[in-house]
């Protein structure tokens, strides 16, 4: 049986996880199950799957969690700490699915147990590559790649070819916004980018998705998960999501992943690695499909991908100024306190004001993400005065 705990449970990867657990029950014993605020999805998740730990980010809702886990042999804690310790809990597979940087030291101390780690939390390596990698080394742990691109590029990697890999080909939907004229994204709704055309996620994926910033912040991940530099990483707008990314060899040959829009594919993938396990996931319908198309990406219309290839050739702390300055603009625009090309520009603006610095160690990467959301919130503070 395999021991595995789920960071972020509660959320749109935590649930699709929490969904292939209970398909599979006689294969997995749930260790630790942690969530943000949403008490009584995680008591749910917790009595179905009969989890040791159950521990909830906000302490100040312990309380409400030990009273719906009451008769239960799961034991309830909270705040960030009890994030921490159980992320830290030795298992076989852990899922780190929490959003953004605030999921770095949970999913590194996951890491530093030395196994595997699915990781769907790519703002954690984009804001933290060397350390993260370091990490991983020095552990011997495993990093399964959990986003769809990256776990279809995993899989398209022939064994023993990685060093004649030309390229990898990212796909992008291009997002609810591919077709729109800049002033219209100038002044989009809230609601219009929240509309994802392919994929049901989570809100700031789904805004990240509209600006392109998650392809930016994934063309960080790739370049760090498979060692490659930001001129050997093509991007493809390709709107109907169903081949998720490509790998192109030195003899002209190029191997893709296909599959219908859903996040269980990729999780089964890392959940069963090496081995594959069956999913009740919808099957592709290529006749009904009969068409893919595929189409060169923007980048004035989306300065995201430009930034992100900056920020590469930058090194340094660059992709952490950039990911956390993203993080507060992303959450001002989902309080409608920015426009949506706003949020591009206070990106820019804070990784130009704060330059190139270092991000070697822990301390490093935390202070300049710590900078980046300082700056990003006072831009935003003044746009709005
Ligand atoms: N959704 C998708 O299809 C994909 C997502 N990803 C990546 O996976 C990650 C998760 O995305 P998604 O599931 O969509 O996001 P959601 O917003 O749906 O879920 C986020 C999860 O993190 C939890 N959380 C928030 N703050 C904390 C905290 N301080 N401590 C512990 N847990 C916390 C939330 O808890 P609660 O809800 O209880 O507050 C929730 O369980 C992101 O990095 C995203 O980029 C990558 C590819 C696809
Ligand atoms: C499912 C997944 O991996 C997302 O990252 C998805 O790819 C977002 O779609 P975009 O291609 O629109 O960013
Ligand atoms: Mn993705």
């Amino acid at each position: 049986m395999k021991t595995v705990s789920v960071l972020g449970s509660t959320g749109s990867i935590g649930c699709s996880t929490v969904d292939l657990l209970l398909q599979a029950p006689e294969r997995f014993r749930v260790v630790a199950l942690v969530g943000g605020r949403n008490v009584a999805r995680l008591a749910e998740q917790a009595r179905a799957l009969d989890a040791e730990y159950a521990v909830i980010a906000d302490e100040s809702l312990v309380g409400e969690l030990e009273t719906l886990l009451a008769g239960t042999d799961t034991r309830v804690s909270g705040g960030r700490e009890a994030v921490i310790r159980a992320a830290g809990v030795p298992v076989d597979w852990t899922m780190a699915a929490i959003t953004g940087a605030i999921g770095l030291e949970p999913t590194l101390a996951a890491v530093r147990n030395g196994r595997a780690v699915a990781l769907a939390n790519k703002e954690a390596l984009v804001c933290a590559g060397d350390v993260m990698l370091r990490a991983v080394r020095d552990a011997g742990a495993t990093l399964l790649p959990v986003d769809s691109e990256h776990n279809a590029i995993f899989q398209s990697m022939a064994d023993g070819q990685v060093d004649q890999v030309e390229k990898i080909v990212l796909t992008a939907s291009g997002g609810p916004f591919r077709r729109a004229t800049i002033e219209e994204m100038e002044n989009a709704p809230l609601e219009a980018a929240l509309k994802h055309p392919t994929w049901s996620m989570g809100a700031k994926i789904t805004i990240d998705s509209a600006t392109m910033f998650n392809k930016g912040l994934e063309l960080i991940e790739a370049a760090r998960l498979f060692d490659m530099t930001e001129d050997r990483i093509d991007v493809i707008i390709h709107p109907q999501s169903v081949v998720h990314s490509m790998v192109q060899y030195t003899d002209g040959s190029i191997i893709a992943q296909l599959g219908s829009a859903d996040m269980r594919i990729p999780i089964a993938h890392t959940l069963a690695w090496p081995r594959r396990m069956a999913t009740n996931s919808p099957r592709l319908d290529l006749a009904a499909l009969s068409r893919l198309d595929f189409e060169a990406p923007d980048e004035e219309r989306f300065p995201a991908l430009r930034l992100a290839r900056e920020s590469l050739r930058a090194g340094g702390a660059a992709s952490t100024i950039l990911s956390g300055a993203n993080e507060i603009a992303v959450e001002a625009f989902l309080n409608r306190e920015i426009g949506f090309r706003d949020i591009a520009r206070v990106v820019e603006d804070v990784m130009q004001s704060l330059g190139n610095q270092s991000a070697d160690t822990l301390e490093q990467v935390l202070h300049w993400d710590r900078e980046a959301r300082r700056l990003a919130l006072a831009r935003i503070t003044a746009r709005a005065a």
